[in-house]
């Protein structure tokens, strides 16, 4: 059997490039850029107002208090106006080009008002209030780099260039597959014997933050069905994520199904807890990629986040940054496995504290509600209370 870090490395020499595809602006949101995005323009495009006021020339300025007979309005969205007269002044909206001939704006709060005179009734400074064309960017300049991951900002700054469509990294086919008769669809009624299946719809919620739309299937314990229907879906996706059906029970036929079909084992089982009989493997002609996740719901879960995200990340070019946190009490493992002991984060003043939280183990979905991630504990290793440890968040730790 291997260790975890043997496991995950060679999870990770199979990261795949699946190439580039269009998709429309609002379609790139959550994606990888694969462009490289310039400003087609300067940013800001021209001399912009950043206050509602008077705009004027500040050499006529000669002493406080002095008045300013109104010429007109500068509004945002209009061509730009000239000032005719020094003496004058224009008055300028937020977001307006600033006026020719004038080169300070005065927010109205700093001025007094008569008929359409205003007077000065703060000092001011040259220049002030004016956001200045290209002082945030020149065009031409590099906006975003291919390889950055299009949040929300990025989607304003995409918009702003007119980028009505935006080529981003391809994400793989995926297909979720849950096995066993035991199982039962969300909206039947379990028979006694009987569970709903949960394993496939949190894989396909995972997915969906990837925003991958994930295939769901299901397989029976049934060799030849199991067969047939592995083969079909080997050719048709990039990866298959399978849960349960790989442990040593009369009914896990999948490890035999994979040998049948071609499918290269990389691994079978790791020495870790929970997802131990974890199968990893590639199929030799049409390279498609299976995780076979243990069946027990925690096992799938973490075994999602520490294989396939991990992999995910890697095919996609995305650097995942590596969490630690401070362990609120002490933990012994004195197994020669890798334990990951679901946790609940507190941050106390910039600290990220561990809560190590009791569950019943792999099966324990409920407990999985509560947890934030889950703390790494090496094999035969003591952290003592405020050691740091790895920690793989399942959460947003943020909202
Ligand atoms: N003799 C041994 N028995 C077991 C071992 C072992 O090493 N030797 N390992 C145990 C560990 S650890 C795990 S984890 C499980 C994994 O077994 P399988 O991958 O074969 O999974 P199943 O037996 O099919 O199912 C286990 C458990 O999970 C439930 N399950 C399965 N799929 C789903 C789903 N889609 N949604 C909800 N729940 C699901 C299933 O009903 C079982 O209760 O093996 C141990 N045994
Ligand atoms: O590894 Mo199993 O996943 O411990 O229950």
């Amino acid at each position: 059997m291997i260790g975890f870090n043997d496991a995950l490395n060679k999870v990770l020499e199979h990261a795949q490039d699946y190439g580039n595809e269009i998709v429309s602006l609002d379609e790139s949101h959550g994606r990888v850029l694969a462009e490289t995005i310039l400003a087609d323009r300067d940013f800001p495009p021209f001399d912009r107002s950043t206050k509602d006021g008077i705009a004027i020339r500040f050499d006529a300025l000669k002493s406080p208090g002095q008045a300013f007979a109104s010429q007109g309005v500068a509004q945002a969205g209009s061509p730009q106006v000239t000032l005719d007269h020094n003496e004058h002044c224009i008055e300028v909206m937020t977001g307006a080009i600033v006026p020719k001939n004038t080169d300070t704006v005065i927010m109205y709060e700093h001025t007094s008002k008569s008929g359409d005179i205003f007077t000065v009734e703060k000092s001011i400074k040259k220049g002030q209030n004016i956001h200045y064309q290209g002082s945030d960017i020149n065009q031409g300049k590099v906006l975003l780099q291919p390889g950055i991951f299009i949040t929300s900002a990025e989607i304003g700054v995409l918009a702003s260039v007119g980028k009505t469509q935006v080529l981003v990294k391809k994400l793989p086919r995926i297909a979720v597959i849950s096995t066993g008769n035991e199982l039962v669809n969300v909206e039947e009624i379990p028979l006694p014997f009987q569970i709903r299946k949960s394993n496939s719809h949190s894989l396909y919620a995972l997915l969906e933050t990837e925003g991958i739309a994930a295939d769901l299937h299901h397989l029976l314990d049934e060799p030849s069905a199991i067969q047939e229907a592995l083969g079909r879906l080997i050719k048709t996706y990039d990866v298959l994520l399978l849960s349960g059906g790989v442990s040593m029970g009369k009914f896990d036929f999948l490890p035999e199904a994979f040998a049948a079909l071609g499918v290269e084992k990389s691994f079978h089982k790791v020495l870790q807890r929970p997802g131990k009989p974890f199968w990893f493997g590639k199929h030799s002609e049409y390279k498609t990629l299976l995780f076979s996740f243990p069946g027990n719901p925690v096992s799938t879960f973490v075994n999602y986040h520490l294989y396939f995200k991990a992999w995910l990340n890697k095919t996609l070019g995305r650097v995942a940054p590596q969490f630690t946190v401070i362990l609120s009490d002490s933990f012994t493992n004195e197994t020669d496995l890798t334990l990951f002991i679901g946790a609940k984060i507190d941050n106390k003043e910039g600290r990220l504290m561990a809560e190590i939280l009791s569950s019943s183990g792999s099966g324990d979905l409920v407990g999985l509600s509560k947890v934030d991630g889950f703390v790494t504990i090496p094999p035969k290793e003591t952290l003592q209370k405020e050691a740091k440890a790895m920690f793989i968040p399942t959460r947003n730790l943020w909202q």
